[in-house]
């Protein structure tokens, strides 16, 4: 078996419930060995609550849970991961170095402290107390604790909210390294760019269901839009009245529109406007799938509750 059909992680038919909120509502989720999966999904949708399950922070109500087989809150099991959540808190008056030389002294074999420093892009940050640092330094050291032990497995939880670009790249290049090395990657993020960027398998969910799941190519298939941009004397909100047209906005000069049907729209477009120049269609981004596909799932809820 290839690490890559290892499973390393797995809810089957979880289901959770906060009062009256369903907040997972029979997820089925499979990690495997050296991957990286991204979970998306509009606010709500269940994606922390998914993580605290596999992570042992919350109980499931129903259905199985396994985190190497074993249950999440074994420790043999916590040693093999590494975390980094939305709300960490850590202590304001230990410096970084020793921040993370006390993480990695939980773990059998962790990286040494020049390693991670690195890695996390903190080597600068050593010596500074938690506290005084930046939002975007702070989270920078969250990923250094998260990857310090050396697991086989993290847990990012939007890992680059508050970081500005550069860091963001430097982020995704040491969680391409990772991945590479061999180790998997569960990622939580709204910046569908990051996404499609790190991802090998995307599972959508919403309203604690997973609706969608496969490579980004494989969703943005899935979803029939297409996108177009020409330079025409038509403006965006007349466009936009179009049966065909999806969502339609200028984008500098050009008129940008996306559609599920695309040879009609062009049929439509050039017979409004001879003049059409630099016309051009590509098939969607993730975004465009994402947002189909959570729309989707809004109106088949809405279609079941009034049928009912
Ligand atoms: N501790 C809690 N108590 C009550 N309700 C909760 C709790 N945690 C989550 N919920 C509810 O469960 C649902 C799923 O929340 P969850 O945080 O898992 O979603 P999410 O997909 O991570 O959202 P976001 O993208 O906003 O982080 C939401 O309706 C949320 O309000």
């Amino acid at each position: 078996m290839t690490s890559q059909q290892t499973v390393l992680a797995r809810l089957r038919g979880a289901r959770k419930a906060y009062g009256k909120v369903q907040a997972l509502d029979g997820l089925d989720l499979a990690l495997h060995g050296g991957e990286l999966l991204a979970l998306l999904g509009p606010n709500g949708a269940g994606k922390t609550t998914a993580i605290g399950l596999l992570l042992g922070l919350v109980r499931a109500d129903a259905g199985t849970v396994e985190l190497f087989g074993q249950d999440p809150q074994r420790i043999q099991a916590r040693r093999g991961i590494g975390v980094m959540l939305q709300d960490a808190a850590l202590p304001a008056t230990l410096r970084v170095g020793e921040l993370i030389r006390l993480t990695a002294s939980y773990y059998p074999s962790p990286r040494s402290l020049q390693e991670s420093a690195q890695l996390a892009g903190v080597a600068d940050l050593l010596q500074r107390p938690y506290g005084k640092l930046s939002g975007g330094q702070q989270r920078r050291v969250q990923f250094a604790l998260a990857l310090c032990g050396r697991p086989r497995l993290l847990f990012l939880d939007e890992p680059s909210v508050g970081m500005d670009v550069q860091a963001r790249q430097k982020l995704w290049v040491a969680i391409r390294h990772l991945v590479a090395e061999g180790n998997s990657v569960v990622l939580t993020t709204h910046y569908l760019e990051e996404a499609e960027a790190l991802a090998d398998r995307v599972c959508v969910m919403a309203r604690g269901k997973a609706i969608s799941e496969g490579s980004v190519d494989e969703l943005r298939a899935r979803v029939s839009l297409k996108r177009v941009r020409c330079s025409t004397r038509l403006d965006a909100e007349a466009v936009r009245a179009w049966p065909e047209v999806v969502e339609a906005r200028m984008d500098g000069e050009r008129l940008w529109m996306s559609s599920g049907r695309v040879e009609a729209l062009l049929r439509r477009l050039l017979d409004a406007d001879a003049g059409v120049s630099a016309l051009e269609v590509q098939a969607a981004g993730l975004a465009e799938a994402f947002t189909e596909l959570t729309r989707d799932a809004d109106e088949a809820v809405a279609e079941q509750r009034e049928a009912a």
